[in-house]
This record gives C-alpha cells, structure tokens and sequence, in this order.
C-alpha cells in the first residue's frame, strides 16, 4: 500500500549499537576497559609494597631477594598498560570501520524510505543531515567514553577504598566535592550539544554562501554581477553567530572547568598534608604514604578532568543517539525502495475527484476541489502562471504526497491502495529539476529502466532512446562515446551543456517502459531546433502511451488532445486548443501574448 507508516523504532543506546553492529570489537574493547579500571589499583598496591620492602631492605630488615616479587608484580602491571592501549587503538579502528559499513549502509536505508514529506521539510532535513554526519565516529566514541567512564569509576572506586582504609576521612572529603563537579560537567555536555543543534542552523546557511563564492556552478554569474562583496558580508554575518555562539559556550565551560580545577588542587594538597600526621604516628607506611599521594593527584586530576570531560561527551553523545532515534522513528513510505513493478501495467484512466492539498506544516491550499480525467492514449497538457500548482499534480499523481483531501483513482481503484513497486510502473518522469548523474554517458540513460539494466538488449534500447533525443551527435564528439564519463568528478569526466543534459534526462524517461509519461518543463533548456525536435518526434518519445506535458512554451499544447488551465488550485479551462483559443479566456491571453514575440 502506498501509505506512510509509523516506524515502529527499536530505541538504541549508545552500549547497544557497537554491540549490534559490530560484537566481537565491542566485547574486546569492554574487557579492556574493565581492566583498565582495575589495574591501577594493584599498581598503587603493588608500588607500595615495593617501596616498603626497598625501605626495609636499606634498613637491613630484609633480605635483597625480597625485592624481586614486589618488583616483578610493578613490572608486569606496567607491561600490561603500555601493551594494552596499543592493542586497544588497533581493535578500536576496526570496530570503527565496521560500524562505518553497517550505520552508513542501514543510514542511507532509512533515509531512501523516509516520507517525501521529511525531504522537504526543513526541520527533519537538519536532523537527517545531522544524523548522517559521521554516525560511526559518533557511537564508537561514545561507546570508549562511556566506557573509559565505567573503566575510571572502577578506578576510582579502588584508590577511595585504599585510601578509605587507611585515612577514611579523606575518602569522604573527595567524594563530597566530587558529586557538584559532575553535575557541572553534565551541565556542561548538554549546553555543548545544544550549542551545536543552533549553530549546525547557521552553518548550513554560511557553507551553502562559501559555496556560492567559491564553487563552479557560480563562477560566472560571479564575475559578471560582481556579487562576491556583498555574499561576502552575509557569509560573514551568518560565520560571526554560530562564530559567538559556540565562543560564548566554550567560554561558560572553560570558566566552570577552571574553577572546578582550583578548587580540585587546593583540596588534594590539604589532603596531603593531612595525610603526613599518620606517617609521622607510623600508622602509614611511608611506601602507602607515596602511593596514596600518587594516588590522591591522579584521583583528583581524573575526577576533575577527565572524569568530568567524558561525563560532557557523553551529555553531548546522549543528545546525538536522541537526533539517532528520532531520525529511525520518521514515518516511512511502504515500499519506497522497491524497484518498480516487473509486471505489464496496464493504464487506462487516472482520475482526480475534488482533491485538495496543502503541504505538511503549512496553511495555504496549493489545490483546491480539483478534479480531471486523463485518459488512455490521450495527450494533456497543464499550463498556468508560476506556482500555480503544476508540478505538485505530478508530485501527487506519482504518490510522493499521500496527506491530499478527496480522492485519486487510478484505473478505478483508490491511489492509496497501490504498491509502491505498482506505482512507480505506472509512471516515467522527467522532472523540471532533473538529476545530472557523475557517471557514464551510457549508464545515465540505462537507469531509467532499472529492472532490465543488466540485460544485453539494454545497449539497444540506450541506442534507441539516444535516436529519439538526437544525442547521437553529442555522444560521438565524446573521446569514448557512449562511455564517457560524464560531470567533472572524474579526472577524464566531460560536463556537457544544459539542454544536451536535459535530453539525457529525457532519453532516460524514454528508456523506460511505463504507460504514462510526465514531462515537467522538458524543453526549458533546448534550443528551438532541439524543442521542435521533440515535438516530431513526441509520438516515438509518448511509445503510444499517454502523456502529460507541462510546459511554459505554448507552442507544445498543440500536442495535447486536452489542455487543462490551472488557477488558483483548479481547473479554470479546459479543451483542446482550438476550443480555447475560441474561449478567448486566459488560455488564449498567455498564447497570444507569447505569440505576439515572435511576430
Ligand atoms: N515542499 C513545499 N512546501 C511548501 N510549499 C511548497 C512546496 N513545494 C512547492 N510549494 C508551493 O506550492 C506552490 C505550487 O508549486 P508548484 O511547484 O506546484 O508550482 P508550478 O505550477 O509547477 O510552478 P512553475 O510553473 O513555476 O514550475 C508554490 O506556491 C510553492 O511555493
């Protein structure tokens, strides 16, 4: 059925996702993590115990020999860190490619079944393309952080319990002004992601002006306007509020952060020196004594560092997999990427009965009680003034719109009880906004029959299309014809003009067997010799099937059996162009004033 649905989404988390989609990294990785989290402990342990035993032996209470256990132990503990993290980057770069494979893949997925509606919508767009944004960066950090999180709690929790037996009070004082500096840093991770949502607004807008100053599309118009200046000025308007927004976060967080940090060293160092009174009453062994030290200022640094850095991350982490799960719940089109129907679909009336339509999140009806017949075989044209609504029939007819009011049969049967795979068979579009695809010259055209692309006639039914269209001319000037690469991607790529790409777009309609054919603004880049070649040859373009035309140039109604005049979202004329040229209504002012040009 060609009904969105609501995804039902399965929420992921940020331990989940690497767990899915790429196991065995993610269990190595934990295991690390966890012994990351316990190996300073023993070290703090096992340095004590040798310090003590070194202090005995220069004592003469000890004998040389016993050194070596203690110092075996510091030894392979130390082993164990550097030799670890070395290995630990290494699997992290795998799981980061694999996830790269998967997230990307199931991504671009989910994007291609989205609603037509969340495209054209600004507000799902930004979240789309903030989502797409290096998901496998985001989780695989998200996942070491969280991690390095529970590896560092571990770690902590061990240095409080040593330090705990032995002088508890002070145990207590660090936990006590632990708990406020996490709360900051949290604080400080949402306001960082926050911050960000606002300013990716502002970079879309400056990256789309960089742009148009530097790119090639423009290089023209640039020059000849000279508009460079003044783009200039509004690329830097636009550069300068993301530029404060994100100075005025980092300095709330640089500001907190250095605080947090004075405060952090003024109470390690009380403790230290708190912690000379047992030393001096022996009830601390002066090896314990430098371990606990150590101890304390690597407790204190990571907690009021990196404790609370990763605490930040993963603030800013959970923001991102909220966008992750909202992108994953937008409502689908069933079907969106199935291929069109293999089947012979046999078309023999499509009809709009009273439709009304207004594009999601906005007021104005763009059709109103609209109502046609298109018949099989028949040959339509739409004409009207600009934004008249053309465009968003075709966009409804080829079931990119669900959400209209009244009703649209094809064939007798309700639009919205088609497949996606039916519905798509029905219809070959050339679109006023047509794709120019990077690839060759050859494939660009064989796409618009995707089921039959791999076949060896397919080389033929290109040739045929190419004829139709009169590009055999443009192919044959190309160094490897028909296998040219086309677009300037490529080091040997070749950029063609605009109408020789529009008959590209229009040869790939051809190439595709469906029995109606929409034709959106089609000549609006030919020159007149190429438009009044297609005009010759519309019955070979229309295969004997039906047409719709929409076009500016009235000269193409003539083609029409009927011509429909579009007006305030109806239909204000309609007939061949005789009877409305004998209507002398709106039909025949836009004609004869289009006529009048070319007297
Ligand atoms: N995605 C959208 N969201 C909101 N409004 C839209 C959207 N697309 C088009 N419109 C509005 O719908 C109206 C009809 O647009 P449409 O493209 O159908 O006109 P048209 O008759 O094809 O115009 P033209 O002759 O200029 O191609 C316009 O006012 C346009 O601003």
């Amino acid at each position: 059925m060609n009904t969105s649905t609501n995804v039902r989404h399965k929420k992921i988390g940020i331990l989940k996702t690497p767990l899915i989609y790429a196991r065995k990294y993610a269990v190595i990785i934990a295991i690390q993590k966890i012994l990351e989290g316990i190996v300073p402990t023993l070290q703090i342990l096992a340095t004590a115990k040798f310090l003590d035993t070194a202090i005995a032996i220069v004592d003469k209470n000890k004998n040389f020999n016993d050194i070596f256990i203690p110092l075996g132990l510091v030894m392979l503990l130390l082993v164990y860190s550097l030799m670890s993290q070395k290995l630990v980057k290494f699997i992290e770069v795998k799981l980061e490619m694999e996830l790269r494979e998967k997230l990307r893949v199931s991504i671009t997925e989910k994007r291609a079944k989205l609603k037509y509606s969340h495209v054209e919508n600004n507000c799902t767009w930004d979240l789309i393309s903030r989502v797409s944004k290096d998901p496998e960066i985001r989780f695989k950090d998200a996942y070491n952080e969280f991690l390095s999180m529970v590896a560092m709690f571990i770690r902590i929790i061990g240095l409080l319990f040593v330090i705990f037996i032995h002088a508890w009070w002070a145990a207590i004082i660090i936990l006590l002004i632990s708990f406020p500096l996490f709360k900051v840093a949290l604080k400080n991770g949402t306001d960082s992601y926050e911050a960000d949502r606002e300013i990716s607004k502002y970079r879309r807008r400056f990256e789309y002006l960089g742009k148009v100053l530097t790119g090639r599309e423009s290089a023209e118009e640039r020059t000849l306007f000279g508009y460079s200046k003044g783009i200039n000025e509004k690329w830097k308007e636009q550069y300068e509020i993301a530029r404060k927004i994100e100075y005025k976060t980092v300095l709330k967080n640089v500001t907190r952060t250095r605080i947090r940090g004075i405060i952090t060293a003024i109470i390690s160092i009380i403790i230290i020196i708190i912690l000379l009174k047992p030393v001096q009453m022996e009830s601390l062994s002066i090896g314990l004594f430098i371990s606990i030290a150590n101890g304390v200022f690597e407790l204190i640094q990571l907690m009021s560092w990196q404790f609370t850095y990763y605490i930040e991350e993963l603030a800013k982490n959970k923001e991102y997999v909220v966008d992750f799960n909202e992108f994953y719940s937008l409502d689908e089109t069933e079907g969106a990427i199935d291929k069109p129907s293999k089947e012979n679909i046999d078309f023999d009336c499509l009809e709009f009965k009273d439709v009304s339509f207004k594009y999601p999140k906005t007021n104005n009806y763009i059709l109103k009680n609209l109502s046609f017949v298109i018949k099989k075989g028949g040959h339509y044209s739409f004409v009207g003034v600009n934004g008249a609504g053309k465009t968003t029939i075709t966009k409804l007819i080829t079931g990119l719109y669900d959400n209209f009011e009244g009703q649209i049969f094809i064939n007798g049967k309700d639009i919205r009880e088609y497949k996606q795979s039916e519905l798509k068979s029905f219809c070959s579009v050339v679109y006023q906004d047509f794709a120019k695809y990077f690839i060759s010259f050859r494939d660009n055209i064989a796409l618009g029959d995707i089921n039959n692309i791999e076949n060896n006639n397919m080389k033929d039914k290109v040739k045929s299309s190419m004829r139709i269209m009169g590009l055999y001319d443009v192919a044959e000037k190309l160094r490897n014809g028909i296998e040219t690469q086309l677009g300037k991607i490529k080091e040997n790529g070749v950029d063609l003009s605009g109408g020789q790409w529009q008959r590209i777009g229009m040869a790939r309609a051809i190439n595709n067997n469906a029995p109606i054919r929409i034709l959106d603004e089609p000549t609006a880049s030919l020159d007149p010799i190429s438009e009044s070649n297609i005009y010759e040859h519309f019955e070979e373009i229309s295969k004997g099937g039906t047409t719709i035309f929409i076009s500016h140039r009235l000269g193409s109604t003539k083609l029409a059996s009927e011509i429909f005049v579009i007006g305030n979202g109806t239909i204000i004329e309609k007939g061949s162009h005789e009877e409305l040229m004998k209507l002398r209504g709106i039909y025949s002012d836009m004609y004869e004033s289009q006529r009048s040009w070319y007297l």
